[in-house]
């Protein structure tokens, strides 16, 4: 393929750029009460290649939604630079979809409103609405559900909307919060491996928040680590052939090298 051809693929696919990247040296101090100024990130490196799926691995508090807030430009860091292709960038320069862990939907809205409302939000013409709504319902499976309301579908189907809603507005990059940590075990299975598939069809880069090892390994190409001082002290790359299986023996021995490491990094 020529470079051209690669960059009518890359753009099609909503990848602009092709660059990693690259947060350096990041910062962040929060006040709190009875505790003074305390670190949560210290001098933080993270690397996010483009078409990769990555995840931020830590114990609860350790930073990881700080990290992704940095990223997404909800909170300014103190310090530290974010650069792609050689130049300094900043959250508005990136495009990026947001999936938190619950799925945030408008409940007086109905499934397609609450997409319309995304599409309106990030200034999509309104020429494009339909098609999207229903592209990205029928990617999710739930094409037939774009008139009904949220409070009437289940916690699954809903974190589904939410996926569709981040993925209508076309990012480069989806930004997920522990979007499967509140589902039951079953419906999680179903909703990681749908979203591998759209992960792998669409191309897209996903940054992806949690505290459960075995879930990054079956996920990612590569997982960074995280403690409780604040410092990503490892990155791991997965290299586990793709479509994974989840009684894979490879991805029990991953997972069991992953908690080693953590262990050690709290005994020491
Ligand atoms: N706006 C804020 N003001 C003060 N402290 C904050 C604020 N946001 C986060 N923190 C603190 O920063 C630390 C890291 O929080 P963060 O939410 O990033 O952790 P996390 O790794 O995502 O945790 P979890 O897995 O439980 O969601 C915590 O001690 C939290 O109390």
């Amino acid at each position: 393929m020529t470079a051209a051809e690669e960059a009518t693929v890359a753009s099609e696919n909503g990848d602009e750029s092709g660059e990693t990247l690259e947060l350096r040296n990041i910062v962040k101090t929060f006040q709190k009460p009875g505790q003074g100024q305390i670190l949560v990130l210290d001098e933080v490196d993270l690397d996010v290649e483009a078409g990769a799926f990555i995840s931020l691995l830590g114990p609860s508090g350790c930073g990881k939604t700080t990290l992704m807030n940095v990223v997404s430009g909800l909170i300014e860091p103190d310090g530290g630079t974010m650069r792609r292709g050689g130049r300094d960038v900043s959250p508005d320069d990136l495009s990026l979809g947001y999936i938190f862990q619950e799925p945030r939907l408008l409940n007086w809205k109905t499934v397609a409103g609450n997409i319309e409302f995304a599409l309106e939000a990030r200034d999509v013409p309104e020429a494009e609405w339909d098609e999207r709504i229903e592209r990205y319902l029928e990617m999710v499976n739930l094409a037939d559900e774009g008139d009904n309301y949220p409070t009437r579908l289940s916690g699954g189907m809903k974190q589904r909307v939410a996926i569709a809603r981040a993925l209508a507005t076309e990012p480069e990059i989806m930004l997920m919060d522990e979007p499967f940590s509140s589902l039951d075990e079953i419906t999680a299975r179903d909703l990681r491996q749908e979203l591998l598939d759209i992960w792998n069809r669409e191309e897209k880069t996903i940054l992806f928040v949690t505290h459960d090892i075995n879930e990054a390994v079956f996920l990612s190409d590569y997982i960074y680590m995280m403690n409780t001082d604040g410092e990503m002290f490892a990155r791991r790359d997965i290299d586990i052939d793709r479509p994974r299986q989840y009684d894979d023996p490879d991805i029990a021995q991953r997972e069991a090298e992953l908690y080693k490491e953590f262990h050690e990094q709290v005994v020491d």
